[in-house]
């Protein structure tokens, strides 16, 4: 079986007639920033949601810092931090108690959640929010007290859907800086993203996937091969179809 810190083999996943995944391979190297990316509807949330215990998947295997995360789904949530697409929190409560609150989900003593929390939301500039109820947050507010439910814990691997996404610059330098530490204490950390330039700058490795499978990985070197991250996305997800003279309607708009 192929190593990594999270392996994937033959995931399949469809809804209804969409093959959303099409027997996925994947292996991240135990210790990489590994990005995945490619475009809107390639199965990039379906395939982290079955690689984190939130999807079942219709055939095929996960493993999770040795944990088949479908055959013991308890075990994998213990060493996976999981930002999902969209969060389906609870919302009702103010930041630092749902950061708490995950904390002592994962089995931390209450004084230990607590401190964590504070420290977390300190750290991702919430720490003014703390009275704010979740639900009242923005969407970049949203992203970062994600972030802060998902390393509660001090997983062993994370797995970040669009981390970046809605978040400011000087949230966005802060989280890079968290994830770089996080992968030199040993971590592992898994971002989808659709910006190729954070990608290239953050990541040490990347995956591209179209239309449900993997179509090139590698180091961030190998992938682009010689040119941008983005020239080489654009050529593996098909190109630009353009305008193709359409839209001429629009320019009624300035007249
Ligand atoms: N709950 C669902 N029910 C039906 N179809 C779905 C569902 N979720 C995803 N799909 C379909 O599965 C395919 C993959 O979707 P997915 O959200 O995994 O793509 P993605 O790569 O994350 O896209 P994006 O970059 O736009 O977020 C798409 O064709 C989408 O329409």
């Amino acid at each position: 079986m192929t190593t990594g810190a999270l392996v994937c083999e033959g995931l399949v996943k469809r809804y209804g007639d969409t093959l959303a995944v099409d027997r996925l391979d994947l292996a991240v190297p135990a210790g990489s920033l590994f990005g995945l990316v490619g475009p809107n509807g390639a199965g990039k949330t379906t395939t982290l949601s079955m690689a984190t215990g939130l999807l079942r998947p219709d055939a095929g295997r996960v493993v999770v810092d040795g944990v088949d995360v479908w055959a013991d789904v308890v075990r994998a949530h213990r060493v996976l931090g999981v930002l999902p697409d969209g969060l389906a929190v609870l919302d009702r409560l103010r930041g630092p108690e749902l950061v708490e609150y995950t904390g002592r989900l994962h089995g931390l003593p209450r004084a230990e959640a607590a401190s964590r929390a504070a420290e977390l939301l300190d750290v991702l500039d919430l720490g003014d929010a703390g009275r704010t109820l979740v639900v009242d947050y923005s969407a970049g507010m949203r992203k970062k007290v994600g972030l802060a439910c998902a390393l509660v814990h001090a997983p062993r691997v994370l797995v970040l859907d669009e981390p970046f996404e809605a978040v400011d610059p000087v949230s966005g330098t802060t989280i890079r800086a968290l994830l770089r530490r996080f992968t030199a204490d040993g971590g592992t950390v898994v971002v989808s993203s659709h910006v190729m330039a954070l990608v290239e700058q953050l990541c040490d490795h990347v995956a591209v996937i179209v239309s449900g499978h993997v179509v090139a990985a590698g180091t961030v070197d190998e992938v682009r091969g010689g040119g941008s991250l983005e020239d080489r996305f654009v050529e593996l997800s098909g190109g630009s179809r353009g305008l193709g003279g359409g839209l001429s309607w629009l320019a009624s708009s300035s007249g």
